[in-house]
């Protein structure tokens, strides 16, 4: 690799994929230059690379399932043979949960990683996969510098009353408080609505941050003031795999009248219910609204019921709304979700342009009507550059 260019790598361990994107950094602000996966790593692997246009760069499949630690070194070494022209100067992780601990991103240590592995049992879907691919990294490479970033730090702006559980309040010091999650992508959002619309920058904006995982979050003056998810990613809205909010007793019901053991619940809770377990068919958005199937339409209805429900609660607790901002795969590319959202909040002051809302502009776009009195945008979300971005902050501050 030339010594002269400065690349940063950035990886989004999951439970069955690891994603990565390859920065390099000019006049002081990094610039993606590839990225990829490698998905279905429990079952046939798949890894795919791609340049900054989509094309594809390289792909190759296993029949067998590979090991997350075969993973993460067949990544570095594509990135190492791709990018002759670049020295990787660090790796920045997504890291879900940093707790109290960690407001802002920083340098992963051994002392770090042990607040990593403290909160990894509150988010089994994704911490213990995270802290993995760190700790493969730091054995395998000892000298490059690792940064974690955290989808809770966002969220440290949230007043007392909107952590809290009407718990005994000993319980909040052992971490029963609502964290918040996808706070990578509720951060970069936030960067783009000051060149974008001055009013929600500044004012009362609910960003719908709806992928896989699904959550919402109710910004004041560009910081986090509510957010549906809570102590974990299980919490508030309805997602393809997750229940969303419940009723405590649910769980403890399973167990004591069911005797369903704690792994079966969590298992019934985090990957069998949601759109998947409503619809009986499928945990993705695109095949239950072409599904002509009773369930899978009451799945999207449920999907949207609670959307708009949490909206109203993330109003109240914000104390209005000038504005919503659509992100990730299903706020980003399902007119029709955004067409049942909006038409549930009409109550609210919300009306989309039909035109607007159906076009397949890829770029940040308004999509509300001229005479809504809450602008609605659709804005493409970007965790990796604000992974990036940090990265590239602390190595230049260490
Ligand atoms: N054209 C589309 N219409 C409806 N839903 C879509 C479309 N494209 C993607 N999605 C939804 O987006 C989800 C993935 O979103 P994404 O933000 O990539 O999630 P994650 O990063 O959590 O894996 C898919 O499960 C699918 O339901
Ligand atoms: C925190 C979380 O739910 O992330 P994802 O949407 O990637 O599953
Ligand atoms: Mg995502």
């Amino acid at each position: 690799m030339n010594q002269s260019l400065p690349a940063l790598l950035c990886l989004n361990a999951g439970s069955s994929s690891v994603k990565f994107s390859l920065y390099k950094v000019a006049n002081g602000s990094p610039e993606l230059l590839f990225g990829g996966q490698i998905e279905g790593l429990l079952t046939q692997p798949h890894f795919k690379a791609k340049d900054v246009q989509g094309n594809l760069l390289n792909e190759r499949q296993w029949a067998k399932p590979q090991r997350r630690a075969e993973a993460v070194e067949i990544i570095l070494d594509y990135v190492k043979a791709e990018a002759k022209g670049y020295q990787l100067k660090a790796v920045g992780h997504r890291v879900v949960l940093g707790g109290t601990e960690y407001a802002h991103s920083v340098v992963v240590d051994e002392a770090v990683l042990a607040v990593l592995d403290h909160y990894a049992p509150i988010v089994p879907s994704h911490q213990p996969a995270e802290i993995e691919a760190i700790r493969l990294l730091r054995e395998s490479h000892p000298d490059l510098m690792q940064v974690a970033c955290f989808d809770s730090a966002f969220h440290r702006t949230k007043s007392e009353l909107a952590d809290l559980y009407a718990l005994p309040l000993s319980y909040r010091d052992k971490g029963l408080r609502r964290w918040g999650f996808h706070g990578l992508s509720y951060d970069y959002i936030n960067t783009q609505l000051p060149q974008l619309d001055q009013r929600l920058a500044t004012g009362k904006t609910v960003v719908m941050h709806l992928g896989s995982g699904a959550s919402l979050c109710g910004l004041v003056n560009g910081k986090s003031a509510y957010t549906s998810m809570g102590f974990s990613p299980l919490d508030g809205l309805m997602m393809g795999t997750r229940c969303g909010s419940l009723d405590p007793m649910i769980p403890l019901y399973l167990m004591s009248q069911y005797k369903m053991a704690p792994a079966a619940v969590e298992k019934l809770l985090i990957k069998e219910s949601g759109l998947l377990g409503i619809s009986g068919i499928s945990n993705d958005m695109r095949d239950l609204e072409c599904s002509a199937a009773p369930t899978a339409q009451l799945a999207v209805d449920l999907f949207v019921y609670m959307l708009a429900q949490q909206t109203g609660t993330a109003m109240a607790s914000i104390q209005g709304l000038d504005g919503i901002v659509f992100t990730a795969g299903i706020g980003e590319h399902s007119p029709l979700i955004r067409a049942k959202t909006c038409e549930a909040l009409a109550w609210a002051g919300v009306e989309i342009d039909a035109t607007q809302n159906a076009s397949s502009n890829h770029q940040a776009h308004r999509i509300s009507s001229d005479h809504s009195r809450v602008a609605v945008w659709v804005i493409p979300t970007n965790e990796e550059i604000v992974i990036a971005r940090d990265t590239w902050q602390l190595i230049n501050s260490h």
